[in-house]
């Protein structure tokens, strides 16, 4: 499939170069308030082994002349002097080992920093993912900026301080290279410092186009992680291997690689390339100023140490340089990726209102006024013009075709989506004007994907009010009205357990064994006052679904019962009963009366009733 070339990089890039390092500031405030200890720790010992190299230099020129002087003396009097060799030998070897302590230190500090910012980068990943409203989940955009955001950006807050930290390492030993250079020439300072230069812009520019790359694959990436886990989750394998798509889904994996990889290995050979050539540049200002430095050994301006310490200062120097440029440019590119993690983790959430936690009619219900709904990026509604109210006592049944609108219409109610026209009332409260923790507290709902969690089987319980995720006796409660009792005493742990097969001693579940722990879930929430069931028994028999719902009606009593269901051996005992089509409520009343008026309901349960004669 042709793909679009890679869109200009981001907004990020096109401020301009300087724009680009708005998030170092936040990426060093990360940082620092991750552990402020290891903060410092690590800036003095990077400073520290700044200033050790130059030092290293200047002691290796007090060698070479005790040295040459030694021998002067040795040769013209036969006495032999080490006292100053062996004393600057004795300097350099400490500053060695100091250095190599502050490096050791160095690594340590970023080791353990590396861990906790890794780990609280995540949190903030994944705590912005909690707060986020269900219709984001659902766009492609959205999930483009999460992987980008989990793929790469938890690492970068550390790697952008520990390049600043290294680039003020390398400024510093550059200033003291420059202060023992300077001796020689000022000129030698400039041409260390210009000859770098070329290789700096040019790796700047290759890093903005790794950045663009990255961005413009993250759907391709997606696709990846999905196919992966198609082709490698146990819940999948069964289709896998029976339909024998696992040469189709791994033929895909490698064609996605393949293109990737073409762009990848594109960028690489430039980034490569020049960077060759421009490292010529540097390369040549060394010997040049080697060819410098030796005449002037030559021609005795300088000592012979001297000259080991000026070719030593240039070489370190370069090597400095070089550093402090791709220590920018990589401050450049983790700056960019940033810029992934800061667009995601800004991504707007609907500000949390403390809203009221009772309606002014206490009784009243639930009311749809007018209620219209298209999902975002649809171009039909899938509900429209709803009016409906439903009074604490009344069970509802809501039959249609698939895709006719009936979980779309629980979503509203659930406030997991806001109509686009109309409202939706509690107790004459509009759901928007509601207390979030309030409402949720009033409503327990299982839908027809419900959640299977590999936790414990009290915990699958549990997880309906998780206030209560760890009680066992609401647990038992939940299970005896949810029918789901015997299940778990057939069972060796009881509610300990472990469901699902990801870890040691899970154990599988079968689908309507499963519902039914779903369906004790709902009754977690003793104060729940509407209960919502979503086909959660479809698994079951049709005795079973009859005889839980009789159940699920006399428990409901006094509440609000809604239950969504292909099986009118079930719906016929709500005590009103809606049939919605393509959206629009077509026919409403009790089984008789719909029977009576002998509209499309009355079809419908003809041709299923006709089906188990
Ligand atoms: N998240 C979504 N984004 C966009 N459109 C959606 C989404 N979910 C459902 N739809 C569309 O909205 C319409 C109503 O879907 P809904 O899930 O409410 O149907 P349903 O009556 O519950 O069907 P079923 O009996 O199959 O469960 C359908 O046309 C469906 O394609």
């Amino acid at each position: 499939m042709p793909r679009p070339p890679p869109p200009p990089p981001t907004e990020a890039v096109t401020q301009g170069f300087f724009g680009v390092f708005r998030y170092s500031r936040r990426a060093l405030e990360l940082v620092w308030t991750t552990h402020r200890g290891l903060t410092i720790a690590l800036a003095v010992l990077t400073l520290v082994a700044g200033l050790l190299p130059a030092g290293i230099a200047w002691v290796g020129a007090k060698i070479i002349d005790a040295v040459v002087a030694a021998t002067a003396t040795w040769t013209a009097d036969g006495v032999l002097q080490m006292g100053d060799v062996f004393g600057w030998v004795a300097a350099e070897a400490g500053i060695v080992a100091a250095l190599a302590f502050c490096q050791r230190g160095i690594s340590l500090c970023q080791a353990l920093l590396r861990a906790q910012l890794g780990q609280r980068v995540n949190m903030m990943i994944l705590e912005k993912a909690a707060q986020l409203e269900l219709a984001q989940f659902e766009d492609s955009e959205f999930y483009d900026k999460l992987t980008r955001a989990r793929r790469e950006a938890s690492s970068r807050p550390l790697s952008l301080v520990n390049r600043t930290f290294g680039l003020a390492q390398n400024l510093i030993s550059l200033a003291s290279y420059g202060v023992l250079l300077v001796q020689f020439s000022p000129w030698a300072v400039l041409v260390l410092v210009v000859a770098g230069l070329p290789s700096f812009i040019a790796e700047t520019r290759f890093a903005g186009d790794a950045f663009s790359l990255f961005r413009w694959r993250s759907p391709d990436t997606r696709m990846q992680i999905y196919l992966e886990s198609v082709i490698a989750r146990e819940d999948n394998v069964k289709e896998v291997k029976l339909f024998g798509l696992g040469p189709l889904l791994l033929g895909r994996y490698r064609d996605i690689f393949l293109r990737l990889y073409g762009r990848d290995r594109d960028l690489a050979i430039r980034r490569d390339g020049w960077g060759f050539l421009l490292g010529l540049i540097g390369t040549a200002a060394l010997y040049g100023a080697y060819a410098w430095i030796a005449l002037a050994a030559v021609t005795t301006r300088i000592t012979l140490g001297q000259m080991t310490m000026y070719l030593m200062l240039f070489r370190q120097g370069q090597s400095a340089v070089s550093a402090s440029l791709t220590a920018i440019g990589g401050m450049y590119e983790d700056n960019l990726y940033l810029s992934t993690l800061y667009e995601y983790l800004e991504t707007p959430v609907p500000e949390a209102r403390s809203g009221l936690s009772e309606g002014p009619l206490p009784g009243d219900g639930i009311r749809f006024e007018k209620v219209g709904f298209t999902y975002p990026g649809a171009n039909r509604p899938a509900l429209v013009d709803i009016d409906l109210h439903i009074r604490p006592g009344d069970s509802l049944a809501l039959v249609g075709e698939n895709g006719s609108g009936k979980t779309t219409l629980i979503k509203l109610l659930t406030r997991l989506y806001t109509p686009t026209t109309g409202r939706v009332l509690l107790d004459g409260l509009d759901l928007a004007e509601w207390d979030e923790a309030a409402l949720r507290a009033r409503i327990g709902v299982i839908f027809q994907d419900f959640s299977r969690y590999q936790f414990i089987l009290g915990e699958n319980i549990g997880v309906g009010d998780v206030r209560h995720i760890d009680d066992e006796t609401r647990w038992r409660d939940a299970a005896r009205k949810g029918m789901a009792d015997a299940l778990v005493e057939g069972l060796p742990d009881g509610y300990e357990t472990q469901l699902g097969r990801w870890f040691a001693d899970g154990q599988e579940l079968s689908g309507g064994q499963w519902q039914k722990i779903a369906l004790a879930r709902a009754f977690m929430r003793e104060q729940a006052d509407i209960l919502v069931l979503d086909e959660p028994t479809a698994a079951m028999d049709a005795a079973a679904e009859a005889t839980i719902f009789e159940h699920f009606r006399r428990l409901t009593e006094n509440r609000i019962a809604i239950l969504i269901s292909h099986r009118f051996s079930t719906v016929r005992m709500a005590s009103q009963i809606v049939v919605i089509e393509n959206g629009h409520i077509i026919e409403r009343g009790t089984h008789d009366e719909l029977m009576t008026m002998d509209g499309h309901y009355a079809s419908l349960f003809s041709l299923q009733a006709a089906g188990y004669q």
